[in-house]
């Protein structure tokens, strides 16, 4: 398992691009419309939640016909993404968006398993540290996107095996949601699998 401490040295204020991200970006951008030549108005409306240097919302906004907005609670994260021209807000999960607005949601949560004694209070924990089963951050998502996604609307939601899998699934059966599988990558010491969770 990566440990907090050794990930530390290798990372800013701002978590950057790694495998996961790559594996929620490809998923989100083959899964989305692409090359569309509607107006404005047709334009499928996407919300990255933790955006950290909007490695994900930048390729979605890019490969897809979405108007992608890029947020996360981490000020330096909301900049880096301002900085790559994206939509930036600054915003806790959900909070601030309206009921309804968005065809679909993205996040690449914190995820890592953390004993308490070992964390510490900087935005590289906010970015890594899942509490200590891994879903401290993945709960209260599940309980609140609903409200944001329109009635087609689809979440694409990033999970670890160090997270589990099942657990989560079973979570956002429990607010409503049926989950598949629509990508997966395995390294030694974790399955990556990226969900798409619809009601
Ligand atoms: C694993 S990083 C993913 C960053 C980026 N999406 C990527 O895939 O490279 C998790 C991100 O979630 C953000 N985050 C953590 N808790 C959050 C919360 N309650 N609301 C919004 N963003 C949050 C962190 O600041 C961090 O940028």
């Amino acid at each position: 398992m990566t440990d907090l401490a050794t990930r530390r040295g290798l990372e800013t204020d701002v978590y950057q691009p790694a495998e996961d991200s790559e594996l929620l970006a490809d998923a989100a951008c083959s899964r989305l419309p692409s090359g569309g030549d509607g107006g404005d108005e047709d334009r499928p409306l996407v919300l990255e939640v933790g955006t950290g240097s909007g490695y994900v919302a930048a390729r979605v906004a890019e490969e897809t016909e979405a108007r992608v907005i890029a947020s996360d609670l981490n000020p330096h994260a909301v900049g880096q993404a301002a900085d790559a021209g994206l939509e930036a807000v600054r915003a806790d999960l959900v909070s601030p968006f309206a009921d309804g607005a968005f065809d679909a949601v993205l996040f690449n949560p914190p995820y890592l398993p953390t004993d308490p004694d070992n964390e510490w209070d900087d935005w590289m924990e906010r970015a890594l540290s899942g509490g200590e089963d891994g879903r401290a951050v993945v709960d209260p998502f599940l309980e609140r996107v609903g409200r944001v996604l329109a009635p087609e609307g689809v979440v694409y939601l990033l999970v670890s095996s160090l997270a589990g899998v099942e657990e989560i699934v079973d979570r956002a059966g429990e607010e409503g949601f049926s989950a598949a599988a629509v990508a997966d990558e395995s390294f030694p010491f974790e399955t990556l699998t990226v969900l798409e969770l619809f009601r």
